[in-house]
């Protein structure tokens, strides 16, 4: 369920809110509206954020479907702040987002994966900031295989009207309000929650429409899929190779796509557990807390699920960085508390 309530309630405190299902085959707009409607005091900026990331989506979706024909692929020539090289399609997907959140008005600042320090939107009156990765699974946009954003929402700390500070970015996993990511694959499905459960919206391309198509989704408790990169394996620390032998043993079945966004659906609605422990090149891990671990911890839990880095829950670490890196294990609870357990 959405909360269009733009005075923040936390994560912790939002199970309170009212359950307003609504069948498959609303449009988002129409989910939107009807949820925001249930909230006396929403002012409809949420809302519209949501909106404008929806938005821009279906621009990005139209690049990518068209990827072939048109001059977006390959390498960018520049580098993002990680040292990792650009793709086109990093730079244009980054370009499309930053516009469409400066220009819907909500956002005093933003953090991206692409840009080395916080954007401030000019938008001083803005009560929300954005991390966001705006393109993920960057290594297989070449390749037509399934590709992502991601995207994390906070109430900012600093006063409306103020400009905003590293503290407004820097906040921890349970303050979010809003989270969620894009999948461009077969087809192309926006899945977000805003503290009360977890939604996907397929986009009819024809009408240019998402339509609500998952409703309410749920992690399977457990799973017989285990997503990593198994050309790393014999970097990982040994209790994780003891684990991902037992997968084996049991006849798990490996599936590992190279898109945090399409492995973490897939074991989302089959059950599954992704892992990307630390390995020689990322040592800390590779993945980016704040556009990419803390929104899809957020999606997990909602959704029943569990995201830890293996000694605490991702939500529950404190962030020092912009760009700081982790290690990430996240999927079905059953899954998780076996990995955390393995000697
Ligand atoms: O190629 P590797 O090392 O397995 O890493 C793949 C992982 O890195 C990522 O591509 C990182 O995200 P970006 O593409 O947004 O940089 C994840 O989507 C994916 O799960
Ligand atoms: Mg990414
Ligand atoms: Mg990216």
């Amino acid at each position: 369920m959405i909360t269009f309530i733009d005075t923040v309630v936390p994560v912790a405190a939002q199970s309170a809110q009212p359950d307003l299902a609504l069948p498959v085959g609303t449009t988002l707009d129409r989910f939107i509206l009807s949820e925001q409607s249930a909230f006396p005091f929403a002012t409809g900026e949420l809302s519209q954020l949501l909106r404008d990331i929806a938005l821009a989506s279906k621009i990005i979706n139209r690049e990518i479907n068209r990827a072939g024909l048109i001059d977006v692929t390959g390498a960018a020539g520049t580098d993002n702040v990680q040292g990792e090289s650009q793709q086109k399609l990093d730079v244009i997907a980054n370009i499309r987002f930053i516009r469409a959140l400066k220009n819907g008005g909500e956002v005093c600042a933003i953090i991206s994966e692409e840009e080395d320090d916080i954007i401030l939107t000019g938008n001083l009156n803005g009560k929300y900031v954005v991390a966001i990765d705006p393109l993920d699974g960057s290594s297989n946009i070449d390749v037509n295989v399934s590709i992502g954003t991601i995207f994390s929402i906070y109430r900012r700390l600093s006063p409306i009207g103020s400009v905003p500070t590293l503290a407004d970015l820097l906040q921890g996993g349970r303050q979010q309000v809003a989270a969620g990511y894009v999948l461009y694959g077969s087809s192309t499905i926006l899945v977000f929650t805003t503290g009360q459960g977890v939604n996907g919206f397929t986009l009819d391309q024809s009408l240019g429409e998402y339509i609500l198509s998952h409703t309410n989704m749920k992690q399977p408790r457990t799973g017989s899929i285990f997503s990593c990169n198994e050309g790393n394996v014999a970097e990982y620390p040994d209790k994780i190779q003891t684990y991902l032998n037992t997968c084996r043993q049991r006849r798990m079945t490996g599936r590992y796509i190279g898109s945090l966004v399409a492995d973490f659906h897939r074991n989302l609605i089959k059950g599954g557990i992704y892992l990307y422990p630390p390995t020689c090149k990322s040592p800390g891990g590779k993945l980016r807390l704040l556009y990419e671990c803390f929104p899809m911890a957020f999606i997990a839990e909602q959704a029943g699920g569990k995201a830890t880095d293996g000694r605490q829950a991702i939500l529950d670490i404190a962030p020092t960085d912009l760009h700081q890196r982790l290690v990430l294990y996240v999927g079905s609870p059953d899954l998780i508390d076996e990995l955390l357990t393995t000697k």
